[in-house]
C-alpha cells in the first residue's frame, strides 16, 4: 500500500467533509489521503487547522508540496482531477453548470443546517434568534422541495458531484435535524436516498451515533 501524500483535515460529523471522503472512495484515492483529526467549532477553533486555513474550517486538504486548498468545493474538484475514472464533475458543456448548481443548492442545505446546529448546540437557549432560525430552516425546505420537484431523475442518473452532495446534505439533516422530519414531504428524495445510501462509499463514511 502506498503512503499517504495528503493530509485531509477531518471530522466524520462534518458533511463537507463527508462529501470528500465520498468522492475518495468512489475514486479509489482512499489511501493518497491521511486523515488528521479536527475538532472544532466557531466558538472553540483548532489552532492547528488556523494555520492552514486561516477560516479555521474543516475540509482543508494539505498537498504534498504544503500547499493547502480548501473549501470543499475546491478539494472535490483538485481530487476529481486525481483520478483515471469517469470524472465526477463533468468537465465542460451545460451538465458541469446544471451538476455544479445542484451541488450548491446541496451545499446551501448543509450550509443552513450547520448554522442551525450552531446556534442550538452552541447559545444558550434564551438567546436563540426564532425568526433567524426560521428563516434557515425555510431555506432548507425551498431546497428540498426543488430537489423533489425537479431533481430526481438527474440525481438517479449518476452518483456524481450532484448525487454525492445531496447525499451529504440528506445525511446531515437525519444525524443533526431529524425533528425535520424530511422525507414526510419529499417521498421521491427518500426513495433516492434510502438507494445511494447502500453505497460502500455512504456506508464508510455514516456519521457518528
Ligand atoms: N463552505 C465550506 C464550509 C465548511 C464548514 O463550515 N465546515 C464546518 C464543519 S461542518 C466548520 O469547519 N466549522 C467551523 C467554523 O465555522 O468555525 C466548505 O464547503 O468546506
Amino acid at each position: 500500500m502506498s503512503t499517504p501524500s495528503m493530509t485531509l483535515f477531518h471530522n466524520p460529523a462534518s458533511p463537507y467533509v463527508r462529501k470528500v471522503m465520498v468522492l475518495l472512495h468512489e475514486t479509489g484515492q482512499l489511501n493518497r489521503v491521511a486523515l488528521q483529526a479536527s475538532q472544532l467549532s466557531p466558538v472553540a477553533p483548532d489552532a492547528a487547522l488556523n494555520q492552514d486555513n486561516p477560516l479555521g474550517k474543516i475540509p482543508a486538504l494539505r498537498l504534498d508540496n504544503g500547499q493547502v486548498l480548501y473549501d470543499s468545493r475546491v478539494i472535490l474538484d483538485y481530487l476529481d482531477q486525481q483520478h483515471v475514472g469517469n470524472p465526477l464533475i463533468p468537465r465542460d458543456g451545460s451538465a458541469r453548470w446544471r451538476r455544479l448548481t445542484l451541488a450548491a443548492l446541496a451545499d446551501g442545505i448543509m450550509d443552513a443546517s450547520v448554522l442551525v446546529r450552531y446556534e442550538l448546540a452552541l447559545r444558550a437557549p434564551e438567546k436563540h434568534w426564532e425568526q433567524w432560525l426560521d428563516g434557515q430552516r425555510d431555506k432548507i425546505r425551498r431546497a428540498l422541495a426543488v430537489l423533489e420537484a425537479e431533481a430526481i431523475a438527474e440525481l438517479a442518473s449518476h452518483f456524481d458531484i450532484a448525487a454525492i452532495s445531496v447525499a451529504c446534505a440528506l445525511g446531515y439533516l437525519d444525524f443533526r435535524h431529524p425533528d425535520l422530519e424530511w422525507r414526510q414531504d419529499h417521498p421521491q428524495l427518500a426513495a433516492w436516498y434510502f438507494e445511494i445510501s447502500q453505497r460502500p462509499s455512504m456506508l464508510a463514511t455514516r456519521p457518528p451515533v
